[in-house]
């Protein structure tokens, strides 16, 4: 592969931008990260994946959002991350493991298409309703169903942590103005030491959630599968629904399974949008 060489791909309209940390000859910098995932004078991107050396599994993955902060986990994030290294004969089998900074997960390659990966199978690791291990800054052991006043309204939050953290609104009607205003709010309440992802989710029946998102780091997105775990667990824990919920968002659905112990299983499609290399152009205020 050319040094700087990159794929481009999507996880039902939530792209990421996939490197080598052997094949790249610039520094990822908040800087550097913030202008590669710009769609004026970058690529555009919803975020950045970087395959790193891992002790402890068979790959390593450090996931970046467009505004520079490194996340601990992302669903669609590692689906993209493993259908490169399929496609690409880093991996030589279907199931592997991968080291995120928010834990060691399991993946299954599902489906294939001409030799190339299109379905895959993500374990995402417990959903964590600690408040501390979240973290959310709140009195009890675990923030479920309580009132926080964002502006002129009064949102009941449900938080959990997929490695990420997140902050999970039920509500009976979507508005996508309304998660653009108050998102920002809700990612940046003082209450979320780390910031935090929102979802406000619509159950439409006992199987299937309607969900809108707003990332942190990320702003709106079509989709999101740490999103879609988080809102899985809680829909489950409130009982709203049962252990196997189909999230439908902008960009497509996603199936999520809870197990008896908030193990969360993600299945869903991958597709490559292209493949390039960055011009030193792109990059000469970076090159080291
Ligand atoms: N913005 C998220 C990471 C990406 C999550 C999302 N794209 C996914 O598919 O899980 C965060 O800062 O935790």
């Amino acid at each position: 592969m050319e040094t700087n060489f990159f794929v481009k791909s999507h996880g039902l309209g939530n792209e990421y931008i996939v490197f080598d940390s052997e094949n790249i000859n610039f520094s990822l910098t908040s800087k550097s990260i913030q202008r590669i995932c710009n769609v004026n004078f970058g690529i555009g991107s919803d975020g950045l994946l970087l395959k790193v050396p891992s002790n402890n599994a068979d790959f390593g993955l450090q996931i970046y959002n467009p505004d520079g902060s490194e996340a601990e986990k992302s669903g669609n994030g590692l689906r993209i991350f493993c259908k490169f290294l399929y496609d690409y004969r880093f991996a030589t089998s279907k199931v592997f493991t991968v080291e995120t900074k928010g834990g060691l997960v399991n993946v299954e390659i599902v489906e294939e298409k001409n030799g190339k990966a299109r379905v895959i199978k993500i374990d995402m690791g417990k959903a964590e309703f600690t408040s501390r291990l979240i973290p959310v800054l709140h009195s009890q052991e675990e923030c479920i169903d309580e009132p926080l006043e964002i502006a002129d309204k009064i949102y009941q939050i449900n938080c959990v942590s997929m490695g990420n953290p997140h902050c999970v609104i039920v509500k009976e009607h979507l508005d996508i103005t309304e998660i653009k205003k108050y998102g920002p709010l809700l990612e940046n309440n003082p209450k979320f030491p780390n910031r935090i992802n929102v979802q406000f989710a619509r159950p439409i029946n006992r199987e299937e959630v309607e969900v809108l998102i707003w990332e942190r780091g990320a702003g709106f997105t079509l989709a999101s599968g740490s999103s879609s775990c988080a809102v899985a667990a809680v829909m489950v824990k409130r009982g709203f629904t049962g252990k196997n919920v189909t999230i439908k968002m902008p960009g497509g659905e996603l199936k999520i399974e809870v197990d008896e112990q908030w193990h969360i299983r993600m299945t869903g499609e991958v597709r490559q949008i292209a493949e390039g290399v960055l011009s030193p152009e792109l990059l000469e205020d970076f090159i080291h």
